[in-house]
């Protein structure tokens, strides 16, 4: 019991530790608002966010796609954005026909056109099937936006906007993309609803 007390206050210390870093951060927040940009430019196009992560990042995936669909706290009219990462006949297709690497790629050639715009989440930043997914980005000339972590791996090189979080644990990181994913759908929906933040 003592052990899980000294563990949950070294986990917070962590976390705080990580969101203090881009709080203090003007290049994170500012390529952070880079994303909001882009999604909202999708959106005044008649585009949506298509979002795709492995593991956490995956329930991330999910949880941000419910939020632009449903709400985050203020009743508005329904977003579009569909999370790759929810059909297990598509994934279990595309992943047993082609490969694992392929399951968010030839869901973005078949699905996305330029008018949208694709999030991918990785803590590492080298997850093949999202170094693939933003590679079919560019191809189709497909805006990109990642969220990752370390010092952005490969998935930089392929990617419109990168927002690197802090942290040195792939916890710590996803505690960051956490609170960006809730603050991308918070000032994409202020901003196309006119509500104030
Ligand atoms: O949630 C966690 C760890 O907190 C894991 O499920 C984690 O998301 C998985 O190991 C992922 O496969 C990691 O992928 P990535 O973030 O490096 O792209
Ligand atoms: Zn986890």
């Amino acid at each position: 019991m003592k052990k899980a007390i000294r563990i949950i206050c070294r986990n917070l210390e962590r976390s705080i530790e990580a969101k203090k870093l881009l709080l203090e951060n003007p290049d994170i927040q500012n390529e952070f608002s880079k994303s909001v940009d882009l999604v909202l430019n999708s959106y005044h196009q008649g585009g949506r966010i298509y979002i795709a992560g492995n593991g956490g990042s995956a329930a991330d995936a999910q949880h941000l796609a419910a939020e632009f669909v449903s709400r985050l706290a203020k009743d508005r009219a329904p977003l579009a954005a569909e999370a790759l990462t929810a059909d297990s006949s598509i994934l279990t297709a595309i992943g047993n026909d082609y490969g694992y690497d392929s399951v968010f790629s030839r869901q973005i050639r078949g699905k996305l056109t330029t008018h949208d715009v694709f999030l991918g989440i990785t803590t590492s930043g080298n997850s093949p099937n999202i170094v693939k997914a933003l590679q079919a980005c560019k191809e189709k000339g497909i805006p990109s936006i990642v969220f990752t972590g370390h010092d952005g791996g490969e998935v930089r090189k392929w990617s419109d906007v990168c927002v690197i979080a802090p942290g040195e644990l792939t916890s710590q990181i996803q505690e960051v993309h956490l609170v960006l994913e809730h603050t991308l759908c918070e000032c994409v929906e202020a901003e196309l609803f006119g509500f104030d933040l």
